[in-house]
């Protein structure tokens, strides 16, 4: 008989991972071994996504071959070109991306082959294209004229750019580019896994990241920067601190809260609290910002929980210009870069996954005829 499940997995290891690492109780984040903190704000989102899947920190020359491949993949095949208008206006933004994704790997040049080169390039290509699909589909659905991506531009630029139809000012390149830094891997996350259990059965990158946009979707995991973002909405500045204590006294989940894995203080949330102070200070209205630091404090006083990843991103992308509902896509613009990166790893040194299950259904049932049902 199969041991006792643990619920949601907790505490169970289900792969082995040289990519990223968590200490729940200090706190503390690693990608390949270098600290958060030492990256976010220091390295750029390429630097980064380049660490992930090739596995070191790009050296100058590195970095614009890199770079360059990442600008020659911000097209998308005919497949997804044709299909955005209908998309947009039928799919919501995380449904329009798992369908979208999708489409671009029929055009693929790489879809037949698990080939490791073949994934480092496809890895290239789904992390340039999702900013793109991204910027695609809002355009499309907003019957706005998209600026053209700029090739001298960066990924966190290029995507506000063409998300907000402006020019982004420097320092608020340098923050976006941080989140996409901020939010590039993390361990075993349900997103993660999901696609790492696809990929585990020799199916292909695109069919992995198709299974993780799906769950990134959900408000328990990514979907939570656009909830936060809703119950900020939803409350009135004066009285924040009453709502949120009769919320959770009436057993509600405060989006933005609470984590498997951490212990404490969410080694990102520190950064995107600093973040979101400074551009709502820039803003001239903060009343977000405030209301956050004031939920923070009362969701602490009255669960212990700290705000995770989720939470003050929301803010700081409200605060950059792009709209509640492409948050979620945002995040999935960063962690395509450690998905795909996950699908070579676990293409590299392979086992298919398939836990057991605890049966706890009826046994021994007599058959009977329909008639006699
Ligand atoms: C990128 C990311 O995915 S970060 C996470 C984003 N998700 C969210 O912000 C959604 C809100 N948070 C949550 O739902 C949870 O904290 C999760 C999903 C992140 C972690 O879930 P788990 O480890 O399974 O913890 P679980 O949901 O069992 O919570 C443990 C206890 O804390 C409570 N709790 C956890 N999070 C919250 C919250 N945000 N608000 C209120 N109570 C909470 C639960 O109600 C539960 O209480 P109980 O023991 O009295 O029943
Ligand atoms: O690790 C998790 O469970 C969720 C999370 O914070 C992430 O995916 O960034």
């Amino acid at each position: 008989m199969a041991d006792k499940p643990t619920k949601g997995l907790a505490d169970v290891v289900a792969a082995s991972t040289a990519l990223s690492d968590i200490d729940g109780q200090a706190g503390r984040l690693f990608y390949r071994g270098y600290d958060i903190h030492d990256l976010a704000g220091r390295t750029t989102f390429e630097e980064t996504a380049h660490l992930l899947q090739y596995g070191t920190l790009p050296t100058r020359e590195q970095l614009s071959t890199y770079g360059e491949e990442l600008v020659r993949g911000r097209t998308l095949g005919t497949l997804a070109e044709a299909n955005i208008p209908e998309i947009a206006e039928k799919q919501a933004p995380m449904e329009a991306l798992r369908t979208l994704v999708s489409l671009a790997g029929g055009d693929d040049p790489d879809k037949d082959t698990n080939d490791p080169e073949a994934n480092l390039r496809k890895a290239a290509r789904l992390t340039a294209q999702q900013p793109i699909l991204v910027a695609r589909y809002h355009a499309a659905r907003t019957g706005a004229t998209v600026p053209d991506p700029d090739p001298e531009l960066s990924v966190a630029a290029n995507f506000l750019l063409q998300i907000t139809g402006r020019t982004p000012g420097e320092r608020e390149v340098e923050i976006f580019d941080a989140c996409l830094v901020l939010h590039a891997d993390h361990t075993m996350n349900a997103s993660t896994f999901a696609a790492r259990v696809c990929a585990a059965t020799l199916s292909d990158m695109h069919s992995a990241v198709v299974a993780a946009i799906g769950t990134l979707k959900g408000p328990l995991h990514g979907g939570a920067n656009e909830q936060v973002m809703r119950t900020l909405e939803s409350l009135d500045a004066g009285s924040v601190a009453q709502s949120v204590r009769d919320r959770l006294a009436a057993g509600e989940k405060i989006m933005g809260f609470g984590h498997r894995v951490y212990k404490t203080e969410d080694p990102r949330a520190t950064h995107l609290r600093k973040m979101s102070q400074e551009l709502g200070e820039a803003s001239g209205d903060d009343t977000y910002y405030r209301m956050s630091k004031e939920m923070e404090e009362v969701v602490f006083e009255t669960k212990g929980l700290y705000p995770n990843v989720d939470f003050y991103a929301a803010t700081v992308y409200h605060y950059l210009g792009i709209p509640t509902d492409l948050f979620t896509p945002v995040f999935s613009v960063s962690r395509m870069s450690g998905w795909t990166a996950h699908v070579i790893e676990q293409h590299a040194d392979n086992r298919l996954i398939r836990p057991d299950s605890e049966y706890i259904g009826e046994r021994d049932q007599k058959w009977k005829p329909i008639s006699e049902r």
